[in-house]
C-alpha cells in the first residue's frame, strides 16, 4: 500500500542522479561499497536533457558542449564509448547591434566578440584586466586572493561601469553574462566572476575568459553525437538497480553511527550520504540535527541563474549556404547569443537561442510568445527560410522544480568571502557534491564529475 515505508541499507546513499551523483556512485561502487542513488525525477541527468528529433537525432536542452582542459568529462566520454564531434565554426557570425545586422568572421582577431568600433577598445582593456585579475584568485580558495574583500564587495556590473567608456559594451556584454550565468552582471560579485574565469582551465593552463566563450579552443568546442544526457544514461545503466528514480529526498537524519535518508515511502540507512544537488535544492531538505549556520546561510543565499533555451529545427542548415556559421551576438533580446546546433551528420538544421537573466524572467511566462519572438529574430539574422521551422522547443530551467534554474548558482557580493569552505566542507557524515562545489570548471559538466569523485574520495578516506 502507498502508506507502507520500505527500508533499505547501504554503505553510502547518494542524493541526486545528475553527473555529480552518478560519478560519486560509480567511484564508490568501483571501490566495493554498496550504494543507493535517490533521484527525485523520473529520469537521470539533471541539468542535461536530450530531446528526441526525427531520424534518431537529439537536441541538447541543457548542458551541451565540452572543450579543452575539461579533462574529466572527455575521459569519461571515452570510457563510456560516447562519440563527440566539432562544433561548426566556419563562416561568418552575425552581429545585431544598434538596430543593424552585420557579419564578421567567426574566430577572427576579436575571438567571439563582434568588431564593433564602439565597443572594441573597452573590450580589449576589460578582458585583459579580467584575465590578469583572475590569475590572482586561487581556484580552491577564492577568498584567499589578496584583493578578495574588495572584489567581493562589488558586483561585476559596478566594476564594468567604472572600467568601460561605452554603454554599448555593457549592452553586448549582458548577452554573454545572460548565456554564461543566466544572470545580469549586477547579480553576481566581481570575485565570483573572476573565480569562474580562474576555474576555466586546469592545473597546467590557467583559466581565461576567452576559453569560457570561445568555440575553437574553448568551452563550446565539441558536442556529443548522442546528446550530453547520454553520459548520465550510460552511467545509470551500469549502476543498474542502485539508482532509484522518482525518489525525492525530504529529510536526512544524522546520528553518531550513520545517516537515515527519508524519501517518499522509502528510508535508506547508510554510513554516509553524498548530497549531489544544487545548493538551493539542498536547502529544501530538512536536516536533523540542523546544519551549521554557515552552511545553511550559504544555501539560502545561493540561487540558480535564470536560463532558457529555444531550439528550432529545420530541414537543413540553410544559413551555411550563405556562408554563415549560425553564431550570433545581439544587443537585443530575447535571444542575445545563438549557435548552430545541427546534429553531427547534418541531416537536419538546428538553431539555438539562449534566453537568460532579465530576458528569461520577462519571457519565461509565455512560451508561445517567446517561440514567435525568437523565430522572428532568426529571420532577421538568417533570412526568410528561418520563418518555417519544423519544430520549436522551449526548455525553461527555472520552471523545473528539481533544478529551479541554471546553469549554475549565483554568488552575490559578500557571499564567497563569508561562506568560504562551507560551500563544500563535509558536515559529519554528509558530503556535498555537484558542480557548485567544483573548482576547475565550476558550473560545468566537467566540474560536476570531478565534484562527485571528490565527495566519493572523502567517504572512502573517512
Ligand atoms: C541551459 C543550460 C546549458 C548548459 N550548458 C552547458 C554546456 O554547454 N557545457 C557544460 O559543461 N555545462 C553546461 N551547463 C551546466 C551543466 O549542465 C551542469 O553543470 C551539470 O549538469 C550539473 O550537474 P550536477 O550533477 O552538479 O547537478 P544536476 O544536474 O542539477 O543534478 C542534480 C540532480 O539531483 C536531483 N535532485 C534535486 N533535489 C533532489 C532531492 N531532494 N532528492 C533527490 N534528488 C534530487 C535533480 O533532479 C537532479 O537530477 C548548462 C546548464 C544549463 C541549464
Amino acid at each position: 500500500a502507498a502508506t507502507t515505508t520500505e527500508e533499505r541499507t547501504a554503505d553510502v546513499v547518494v542524493v541526486g542522479a545528475g553527473l555529480a551523483g552518478l560519478s560519486a556512485a560509480r567511484r564508490l561502487a568501483a571501490a566495493g561499497r554498496s550504494v543507493v542513488v535517490l533521484e527525485a525525477r523520473d529520469r537521470v541527468g539533471g541539468r542535461t536533457l536530450n530531446h528526441p528529433l526525427p531520424g534518431g537525432h537529439v537536441a541538447d536542452l541543457g548542458g551541451t558542449w565540452i572543450g579543452p582542459t575539461q579533462n574529466a568529462v572527455a575521459a569519461l566520454a571515452a570510457e563510456l564509448g560516447l562519440a563527440t564531434f566539432a562544433q561548426v565554426d566556419d563562416g561568418d557570425a552575425v552581429y545585431y547591434g544598434h538596430g543593424l545586422r552585420t557579419t564578421y568572421p567567426s574566430g577572427g582577431p576579436t575571438g567571439g566578440a563582434p568588431p564593433d568600433p564602439t565597443i572594441l577598445p573597452d573590450l580589449v582593456a576589460v578582458l585583459t584586466l579580467i584575465d590578469q585579475m583572475s590569475t590572482e584568485v586561487p581556484v580552491d580558495a577564492p577568498w584567499d586572493a589578496d584583493s578578495a574583500e574588495e572584489w567581493d564587495s562589488q558586483t561585476l556590473d559596478s566594476w564594468l561601469r567604472s572600467h568601460t567608456a561605452s554603454p554599448q559594451t555593457r549592452k553586448v556584454a549582458s548577452g554573454a553574462f545572460e548565456a554564461l550565468f543566466g544572470a545580469e552582471a549586477r547579480e553576481i560579485s566581481l570575485l565570483y566572476a573572476l573565480w569562474y574565469v580562474a576555474c576555466a582551465g586546469d592545473e597546467q593552463n590557467p583559466g581565461t575568459f576567452e576559453r569560457l566563450i570561445a568555440v575553437q579552443g574553448g568551452a563550446q568546442e565539441r558536442r556529443f553525437v548522442d546528446g550530453a544526457q547520454s553520459l548520465s544514461l550510460r552511467m545509470a545503466e551500469q549502476l543498474g538497480d542502485r539508482v532509484a528514480l522518482s525518489s525525492p529526498v525530504r529529510q536526512i537524519t544524522q546520528t553518531a553511527d550513520g545517516v537515515r535518508v527519508v524519501r517518499d515511502r522509502l528510508t535508506v540507512s547508510a554510513a554516509h550520504a553524498v548530497v549531489a544537488v544544487p545548493p538551493t535544492l539542498a536547502a529544501r531538505i530538512s536536516y536533523d540535527p540542523p546544519l551549521p549556520v554557515a552552511r545553511d546561510s550559504y544555501t539560502q543565499r545561493s540561487p540558480q541563474g535564470s536560463l532558457l533555451k529555444v531550439e528550432a529545427s529545420y530541414d537543413r542548415p540553410f544559413w551555411r549556404e550563405d556562408g554563415l556559421s549560425g553564431a550570433v551576438v545581439s544587443d537585443t533580446g530575447p535571444a542575445k547569443i545563438c549557435y548552430d546546433v545541427t546534429p553531427a551528420d547534418d541531416a537536419l538544421g538546428g538553431l539555438l537561442g539562449f534566453v537568460g537573466g532579465d530576458e528569461a524572467r520577462t519571457w519565461g511566462g509565455d512560451h508561445e510568445a517567446l517561440k514567435a519572438a525568437v523565430v522572428g529574430q532568426f529571420v532577421t539574422f538568417f533570412g526568410p527560410p528561418a520563418a518555417t521551422p519544423r519544430e520549436v522547443v522551449v526548455q525553461d530551467w527555472p520552471d523545473e522544480i528539481w533544478s529551479r534554474g541554471g546553469p549554475v548558482h549565483l554568488l552575490g557580493p559578500g557571499l564567497l568571502t563569508q561562506a568560504r569552505e562551507a560551500i563544500w566542507a563535509p558536515v559529519g557524515r554528509l558530503h556535498w557534491a555537484g558542480t557548485e562545489t567544483a573548482t576547475y570548471w565550476h558550473g560545468y559538466m566537467d566540474g560536476a564529475i570531478t565534484s562527485g569523485r571528490r565527495a566519493a574520495d572523502e567517504v572512502l578516506g573517512a
